[in-house]
């Protein structure tokens, strides 16, 4: 077995690990290891983000052909090359990754470390079955995968994750989607509109993590317009069933159904890639789940030498939530003991679908019932929204009562990736409804829209009117 001293190893090459690596070797001096056990390129590149971006892209342009009549614009019958879609989204992905790859190639390869690493002990790692690394203290940065419910093993290979549906080489006839998540939510309404027959089902009454009531049943309406969603349906049976599966379900109305899809996307949340490290060894606080009690600002697990970032410890499992934690981690593990807190930013988190989802800073569920007016505006007659026929939507924003200070929106409307950046600035900056007030707005803008919500919030925040609608017990259930 090979020994190896370092100042700072960092487990996994992912967005989180990539940067905590760079944090900690900015400390002059330090003797810094990256240990992957997988293929380099990171998930958000390889399966995540990137290529799920790039089928939501193909499945705009068929939504746009599909609608342009609307406008009186008839482009005639679209012809979906399933092939070609899956072309373009894997060699695009591979430029991507091939950036990702390119970036590990101009590490020193005396700093990088082949294998699966695991505690010995709170400063000891074995990596494989060939290295013994000694090191004054870690970064876990191992990401997550896909949490398989064991009722759905039963699906054999025609059980897919994200990750297989970026490798297929041509649109399947259909797919069963089992959680209504934002993982499913994306990839489920891409492929719907990429001519695919798809099934969303959701145990619950929720949809990507919203947990704004009002929110939540406008995305609701406008999904089920065009997708064939299910909640609070219950998964009674699934089996393989020749080239396809079988799946039998009990819908809200108690209903029963049976039928076969091509294949069944696993959804349902992805759980942080802790199991192989053997953390018991460390002497760390772990949680009921497993998950390490750790400082969110300086990412430090206890008072120990091991740090954590990015999606192993399931804060905010977000692709700037990783390179921010990252950071933290790295630099905390470079200057060990002398710990500090790093920045952590206002929580933004978007959802690509149509329309799309955002929320920001304090969600519905977290906030103090009788602190916060809400302002809201419909985008079903909003200006520009209509004019470009995305005119679908609900944008409400928290506004704290006295300070007058934006905590906090939900949304669910056209360009909300745009809104949320808007709304997270603001809140991170502390800005009240007023001072939002005193900015800018061109005309015909989404924006409008905002401003409307902003003016609505600012009436009620006159009249001190308490949001009487909100109580914890109305959080719709996952
Ligand atoms: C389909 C999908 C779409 C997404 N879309 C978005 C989006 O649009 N926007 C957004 O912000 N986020 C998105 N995300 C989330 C985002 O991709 C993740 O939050 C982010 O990639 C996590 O980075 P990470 O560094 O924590 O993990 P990873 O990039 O997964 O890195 C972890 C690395 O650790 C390695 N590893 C694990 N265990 C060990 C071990 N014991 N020893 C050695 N190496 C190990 C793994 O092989 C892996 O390379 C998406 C995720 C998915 C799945
Ligand atoms: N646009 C983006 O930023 C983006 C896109 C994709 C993924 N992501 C990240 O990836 C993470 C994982 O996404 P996800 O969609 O897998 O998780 P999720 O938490 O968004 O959704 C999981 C879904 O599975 C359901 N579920 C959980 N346990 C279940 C069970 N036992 N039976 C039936 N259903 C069950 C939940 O009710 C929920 O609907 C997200 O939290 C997000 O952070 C982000």
């Amino acid at each position: 077995m090979d020994q190896m001293t370092v100042d700072v190893a960092v487990i996994g090459a992912g967005s989180a690990g990539l940067t905590a690596y760079k944090a900690a070797r900015s400390h002059h001096g330090k003797r810094v290891v990256l240990i992957e056990g997988g293929p380099y390129g990171t998930t958000c590149a390889r399966v995540g983000c990137m290529p799920s971006k790039l089928l939501i892209a193909a499945a705009e342009a068929a939504h746009g052909m599909a609608t342009a009549p609307e406008f009186g614009v008839h482009p005639g019958a679209a012809r979906i090359d399933g092939r070609a879609v899956m072309a373009r989204v894997r060699s695009e992905r591979d430029r991507f990754v091939g950036y990702v790859v390119a970036g590990v190639d101009r590490i020193d390869p005396g700093d990088l470390l082949r294998g699966c690493a695991r505690f010995l002990d709170a400063a000891r790692l074995q990596v494989g079955e060939h290295t013994i690394v000694q090191a004054r203290s870690v970064v876990v940065a191992t990401g997550s995968s896909p949490y398989i419910l064991p009722q759905l093993a039963a699906a054999g290979e025609r059980l897919v994750v994200n990750d297989d549906v970026f490798a297929w080489e041509d649109l399947p006839e259909s797919v069963a989607v089992v959680g209504t998540g934002i993982i499913g939510l994306e990839i489920g309404q891409a492929l719907q509109r990429l001519g695919v027959r798809v099934a969303l089902f959701g145990r619950g009454g929720n949809v990507a993590q919203l947990s704004d009531p009002a929110v939540l049943d406008v995305a609701t309406g406008a999904f089920r317009q065009e997708l064939d969603l299910r909640l609070n349906t219950e998964l009674l049976d699934v089996r393989r069933d020749g080239a396809q599966v079988r799946i039998r379900s009990r819908g809200a109305d108690g209903s029963e159904r049976s039928e076969s899809f091509s294949f069944l996307l696993a959804a349902a949340g992805r759980v942080p890639n802790l199991q192989a490290l053997c953390l018991e060894r460390t002497g760390i606080a772990l949680d009921t789940r497993g998950l390490p009690l750790f400082d969110p600002h300086t990412m430090q697990c206890g008072d120990s030498s091991i740090f954590i970032a990015g999606d192993a410890d399931h804060e905010r499992p977000l692709l700037h939530e990783a390179i921010d934690q990252g950071r933290i981690a790295g630099d905390n593990a470079g200057r060990y003991p002398d710990v500090r807190p790093g920045l952590r930013r206002t929580p933004l988190a978007v959802v690509f679908t149509d329309p799309q989802l955002a929320s920001v800073g304090q969600g519905w569920r977290s906030l103090r019932p009788g602190s916060f007016a809400v302002g809201a505006v419909s985008f079903d007659n909003q200006g520009r929204s209509r004019v470009m026929l995305q005119n679908r939507g609900l944008l409400r924003l928290y506004a704290e009562h006295g300070s007058g200070r934006l905590l906090g929106a939900e949304m669910a409307g056209p360009r909300a990736e745009h809104l949320a950046h808007l709304l997270a600035w603001a809140c991170h900056s502390g800005m009240t409804v007023e001072q939002m007030l005193q900015m800018p707005f061109y005309h015909p803008v989404i924006e409008e829209g905002l401003r409307s919500a902003l003016h609505d919030a600012q009436d009620k925040l006159l009249k001190g009117e308490p949001e009487i609608e909100h109580c914890t017990d109305c959080t719709p259930g996952m």
